[in-house]
C-alpha cells in the first residue's frame, strides 16, 4: 500500500451556501465565499454539490454547461472559467463543488466536479459515479438517473503542493470501495461536494464521513449546500473529519464556512497507533485497489 503523504500542513475550508435559480448570483456567492476562505488562510477550498443551479433534476438540462477550458463564446455562460479565475485570483486549490454538465458528443448529462490549481489550471474532474436514486416512503424520493448518466471512472487528483486527494460527489460517499481504493493509492483526503437532505442527512451524514475517515485513516471533507428557504431541503452540516474518525468541525444548516488544519503528521501517527491500514489480510480477501485497473482516472 502506498503511504499517504500530506507534504505540509494545510488549512482546508468548506464553503456552505444554498443555490438559487439565479446562476450568476450563485457563482457570485461562491466567489465571495472562496475569497473569504482564502483571506482566512485556507489553501484548499471546497464548494457544495450543484452550487450554481437548483438541485432539481427537472431543471438540470436548462442549467447544464459544456465543460471546456477554451474561452466561452459571448452568449455561453461559463462556470468553468469563473472557477478557474477564482482559483487563480485567490491562490487556492479549488474543488469546485459540482455543476450540471452537458456532453455534446453523446447528448448526456452529468453531475460533475472540477478541480483547479492556484494558477487557474484544471487539475481534474469527476462525474458522479453513483446516482442518487432513492425512495423513502412519504419522506424523500429522488431519481438522478431520470436525467443524468453516471460517470465511469474513479478520480484521484494531484494537488502538487500537498499530495493527492480522492474526489467523489455526495451519494458516492455511501460506497466504501472507491474511498478504499483511493486511500490505498495514497490520497491524504477524500473530498465530497454534497447535498444530503433532511431525511438522509439526519440518518447518515456524520456517520458516513466518520466511517470513510476511520476505514481508511485519511481526512474526509463533505461540503454541503445550506438549507434554503424553499426547494430541496439540504442538510447543511458541512463536516471535516480527521484520520481517526473524529469530527474536527461541523457547520449547522445555515450559510457558513468551516475550516480545519490538516496536519502532515496526523495520518502517520494514527496509522502507527492503530495500524489497521497495514494489517489487512489480503490472503483472505482481495486488495481491491490492485484489481481496479478499469475505471480509475488518475487526472
Ligand atoms: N444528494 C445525494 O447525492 C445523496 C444524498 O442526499 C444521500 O445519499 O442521502
Amino acid at each position: 500500500m502506498m503511504c499517504p503523504v500530506l507534504k505540509q500542513h494545510v488549512k482546508l475550508a468548506c464553503v456552505q451556501f444554498s443555490s438559487t435559480a439565479d446562476k450568476i448570483f450563485n457563482v457570485s456567492e461562491a466567489r465571495a465565499g472562496v475569497i473569504e476562505a482564502a483571506n482566512a488562510g485556507a489553501r484548499i477550498v471546497v464548494l457544495p454539490e450543484c452550487f450554481n443551479a437548483p438541485y432539481d433534476m427537472a431543471l438540470f438540462p436548462q442549467y447544464a454547461e459544456i465543460l471546456t477550458p477554451s474561452p466561452p463564446s459571448k452568449d455561453q455562460s461559463s462556470t468553468y472559467h469563473a472557477l478557474s479565475t477564482l482559483a487563480k485570483d485567490t491562490n487556492v486549490y479549488l474543488i469546485g463543488g459540482s455543476i450540471p454538465e452537458f456532453e455534446p458528443l453523446t447528448g448526456k448529462y452529468y453531475n460533475t466536479t472540477l478541480a483547479f490549481g492556484p494558477d487557474g489550471a484544471g487539475l481534474g474532474s469527476h462525474r458522479k459515479t453513483h446516482l442518487f436514486d432513492i425512495d423513502i416512503e412519504n419522506k424523500m424520493t429522488f431519481r438522478e438517473s431520470d436525467v443524468l448518466s453516471p460517470g465511469d471512472k474513479l478520480t484521484i487528483v494531484e494537488l502538487p503542493d500537498y499530495g493527492t486527494v480522492g474526489l467523489g460527489i455526495c451519494y458516492d460517499v455511501r460506497f466504501p470501495e472507491p474511498a478504499m481504493i483511493a486511500a490505498r493509492l495514497g490520497v491524504f483526503a477524500l473530498i465530497y461536494p454534497s447535498a444530503f437532505n433532511s431525511t438522509t442527512g439526519a440518518l447518515h451524514w456524520e456517520v458516513l464521513a466518520r466511517s470513510r475517515a476511520l476505514d481508511n485513516q485519511v481526512y474526509v471533507a463533505l461540503c454541503s449546500q445550506a438549507l434554503p428557504p424553499t426547494g430541496y431541503p439540504a442538510w447543511g452540516h458541512s463536516i471535516i473529519t480527521d484520520p481517526n474518525g473524529q469530527v474536527m468541525v461541523m457547520a449547522n444548516r445555515e450559510k457558513a464556512i468551516v475550516y480545519a488544519e490538516l496536519d502532515s503528521e496526523a495520518i502517520g501517527q494514527h496509522r502507527r497507533q492503530i495500524p489497521t491500514s497495514n494489517q489487512r489480510r489480503f490472503d483472505l480477501y482481495p486488495d481491491i485497489s490492485q484489481l481496479c485497473t478499469k475505471g480509475l482516472g488518475l487526472d
